[in-house]
């Protein structure tokens, strides 16, 4: 279990990244959904011992990791949002050398970890071919190989299928989802079908602070009954705006769709609408910028 206690970080420039967060993540896969700038990079270096967080505590099964950084590190498992440099090395050998980076000092054991990570992620009939030549989604399942060198306990991934094609995306997470027994993973996005395929628990992270949090399910049941559709002009999409709470916009067909969060029929020419995790995520959003900072 990880537990988040009112963590705040204020970078040098005054920003505030992470206003009082406070989160307990359990075993398996969890989903912390956010826009751009909501602060889920930050909460993640944080989280990965890469940044000191202003104030607050975090603590995994025991290990106080603000104080302890290099006992997390022995038992945590990386993907950063920027994997930086894809050298002109093989697969093979840049894993072999990571996993003597993260001290798994014999030969025999090295071979044993790194032929069987190129299994699991499937990367084992390319492990010849030079990193620099693989593909996003490639690039993004070695990524998961050195994040799983040395059986982390807790695993952290940024961003993953940001730049993914579906199908790669699909296999990502599918490999993600394979891994998440008796492990803590936490998977920061800002795709909700991302979380909503493979997350039985998630919180909502904007404007540094956690908006909302829960099973996906059960934030989908809260909204039942109070979303509501009408395809209308695009022209009249400003008049609706200020009349209705639209939770969320978009087009089909040329005409524009908009869903309002209402306890009853909003008005004429609404339908109601089975919510989805997205109504969720929508309205959490349109709900935080509406209280005042
Ligand atoms: N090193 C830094 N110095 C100053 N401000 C920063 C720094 N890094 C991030 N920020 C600011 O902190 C806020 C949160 O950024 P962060 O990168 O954590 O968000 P994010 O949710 O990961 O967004 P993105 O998906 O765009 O990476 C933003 O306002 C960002 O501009």
């Amino acid at each position: 279990m990880l537990s988040i206690k009112n963590l705040v970080h204020v970078y040098g420039n005054g920003t505030k990244a992470l206003d009082d967060v406070s989160l307990e993540v359990p075993t398996g896969m969890f989903g912390l959904l956010g826009p751009n700038g909501a602060g889920k990079s930050t909460l993640m270096r944080s989280i990965a011992t890469l940044q000191t967080p202003t104030s607050g505590s975090i603590d995994f099964d025991g290990i106080d990791v603000i104080k302890d950084p290099d006992l997390l590190r022995r038992t945590l498992g990386y993907l950063p949002q920027d994997f930086g440099v894809y050298p002109r090395v093989s697969a093979y050998d840049m894993l072999d050398h990571m996993a003597v980076l993260k001290g798994v000092a014999s030969g025999k054991d090295r071979k044993a970890t790194v032929e069987s990570l190129l299994q699991q992620v499937n990367l084992w009939p390319v492990r010849n071919k030079a990193l620099a030549g693989f593909s996003g989604g490639m690039r993004q399942r070695f990524g998961i190989a050195q994040a799983l060198i040395g059986n982390p306990k807790l695993i952290i991934v940024d961003e993953p299928t940001a730049g993914l094609d579906p199908e790669e995306r699909n296999r990502f997470l599918n490999l993600l989802a394979e891994i998440a027994d008796n492990v803590v993973i936490i998977l920061s996005t800002h795709i909700v079908e991302d979380v909503a395929d493979l997350c039985p628990r998630m919180a909502v992270l904007a404007g540094g602070k956690i908006q909302r949090q829960g099973a996906p399910l059960e934030l989908i049941r809260e909204m039942e009954g109070r979303v509501w559709r009408k395809t209308i002009d695009k022209e009249a999409l400003k008049e609706a705006r200020d009349r209705y709470d639209v939770i969320s916009t978009r087009l089909f067909a040329g005409k524009t769709v908009i869903h309002v969060l209402s306890d009853r029929r909003p008005g004429e020419g609404f339908e109601p609408v089975a919510g989805g995790l997205e109504d969720v995520y929508f309205a959490t959003l349109t709900a935080s910028r509406k209280v005042p900072a």
